[in-house]
């Protein structure tokens, strides 16, 4: 018999397990996936370090939340359960005594007030160490080749082994934090569970209650006790989480605020791009002002300037990635917003952001197309090489390692032109080439009538600069005809 109902009790425990796990995966599943959709929506152009502090929160915050929240809500549920249905056989055997356990369940049951800031402060320095780990870890990683050839890896190993020793610390205290509040908590409910189980005895004594009530009601009591202490620490752990479940509640409602701006695009075909008077300040620091330029339809536009003058603020600033001190930004005489500066220009970079997808993937990021629009936008942008069906489904590799550096630049191209942006912003587009594939793609984005081209670039080859319908230089007040 006891046997039969020892087994019973390890199938409940399994099956708890299952259930326990299969839901965890479900809702992992869709954490993680929103977590990332919505960060991604919400990047604005003030985050530091995006990719880092996300990547750690990825990684880090939310397998804590799982294990100190999601699992310790199936704990509580499971003690919930277990402590009502004591709860009832105990009021069933006498009422009175039942009660009397209950009021000393109480006492220690607030106990976790006591505990809960000073876990929520070591959470929050857990995760802000994570961070700076991680930091740490990608740069290292980043620079792996670099610090080989310099044979620099070993004195990495005290800043490392810092930031590695602060995480582990503050892991180690919460962890010890915890501890001691689920102590305090497990000794408070053991003494307080002395006096109705001392009431329980003089009762019997005193024949108020018979020997088996009060056997049935001790025996329930440790349930009871199991019970309240289980749901005391858990809702203890789950009190930690708070400021991780805030972070998570916050990109939701950035995305949805984002979502509602999308929602309502004026897309206009382009015709000119005028800058008046406008002026760019970092904090207090002043970088230019009093620009003044028009750009029209099909115009292919050179903006030189010494390093550290503002060129790619300057870029930055038509997308309305940047606020402008002062003047106006106008597309076809009227103002607009960042989501429409997106559909209206494409930026290519110096150094191409690719993912480490296909061709195909790289040029439409995922939206449907047919392979035909993608074949003309790859031969359109100079890659006869990639313009083949079979050619579409090569991966690119990691940071585009398996194509060189020309071709990444004309695969940013293929992407622009597959998405029917007509107006390019090249900051520096060509400078990491050499100067026969630099001037190959200058040509093939100059004498493209259907594209106008703002080019920011101080480092132009004179083949190519009769090209451009107009050439400035950007000064600390304003643009100067460059002659
Ligand atoms: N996020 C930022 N916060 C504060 N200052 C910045 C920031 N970004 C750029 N700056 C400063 O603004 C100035 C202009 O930078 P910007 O990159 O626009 O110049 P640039 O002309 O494109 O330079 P380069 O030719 O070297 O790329 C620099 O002094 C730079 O240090």
């Amino acid at each position: 018999m006891v046997v039969a109902i020892y087994a019973v009790f390890a199938l409940i425990s399994y099956v708890k397990s299952i259930i326990v796990n299969k839901n965890v995966v479900m809702i992992n599943e869709k954490i993680k996936t929103n977590y990332v959709l919505q960060t991604l929506a919400s990047l604005s152009s003030r985050d530091k370090d995006f990719e880092s502090e996300n990547l750690s929160f990825f990684m880090n915050d939310l397998k804590l939340l799982e294990t100190n929240y999601w699992r310790q809500i199936f704990s509580l549920l499971g003690a919930v359960v277990t402590t009502v249905g004591t709860l009832g056989y105990a009021f069933y055997s006498d009422v009175k005594l039942a009660l009397i356990f209950i009021a000393f369940m109480v006492i220690p049951s607030i106990s976790p007030k006591l505990f809960s800031k000073s876990i929520q402060k070591k959470t929050e320095m857990w995760s802000q160490t994570n961070k700076g780990l991680s930091r740490t870890v990608r740069d290292l990683f980043h620079g792996a080749q670099l610090l080989k050839r310099y044979k620099s890896i070993n004195n990495t190993s005290s800043s490392l082994n810092q930031s590695v020793s602060r995480m582990e610390k503050s892991n180690a205290g919460l962890n010890i934090r915890l501890a001691l509040s689920n102590s305090v908590i497990g000794f408070l409910f053991f003494i307080f569970s002395y006096v109705p189980m001392g009431i329980g005895v003089y009762w019997t004594i005193i024949n108020r209650i018979t020997l088996s009530q009060f056997v049935a009601i001790q025996y329930s009591s440790t349930w009871i006790l199991n019970g309240f202490n289980t749901m005391v620490s858990s809702y203890n752990t789950i009190n930690g989480t708070k400021q991780i479940r805030k972070n998570i509640l916050e990109k939701e409602q950035l995305k949805t605020g984002l979502k509602e701006k999308f929602s309502q695009p004026r897309t206009q075909p382009f015709k000119e791009l005028t800058l008046e008077n406008v002026s760019c300040k970092y904090d207090e620091k002043a970088i230019f002002s009093h620009v003044d330029l028009g750009v029209k339809s099909g115009e292919k536009v050179l903006i030189s300037g010494p390093s550290g003058i503002g060129k790619s603020s300057l870029i930055r600033l038509i997308l309305k990635e940047l606020k402008i001190d002062t003047g106006t930004l106008r597309i076809n005489g009227g103002s607009y917003s960042q989501e429409e500066a997106y559909d209206i220009f494409a930026v290519v970079e110096q150094s191409p952001v690719v993912f480490e997808k296909s061709i195909l993937y790289n040029v439409t990021l995922g939206n449907n197309a047919s392979d035909e629009n993608v074949v003309s936008a790859l031969l359109e942008a100079g890659l006869p090489e990639f313009g083949n069906y079979e050619s579409l489904h090569k991966i690119v590799g990691e940071n585009g390692r398996n194509l060189s550096g020309g071709q990444l630049k004309r695969l940013e191209i293929a992407r622009a032109l597959f998405f029917n942006h007509k107006v390019l912003l090249v900051d520096e587009g060509t400078a990491s080439l050499d100067v026969k594939t630099s001037i190959q793609i200058h040509k093939l984005l100059l004498t493209n009538n259907q594209l106008t081209i703002i080019e920011v670039d101080h480092h132009i080859p004179d083949q190519i600069r009769d090209l451009y319908t107009s050439r400035y230089i950007l000064t600390k007040d304003g643009l100067q005809r460059d002659s």
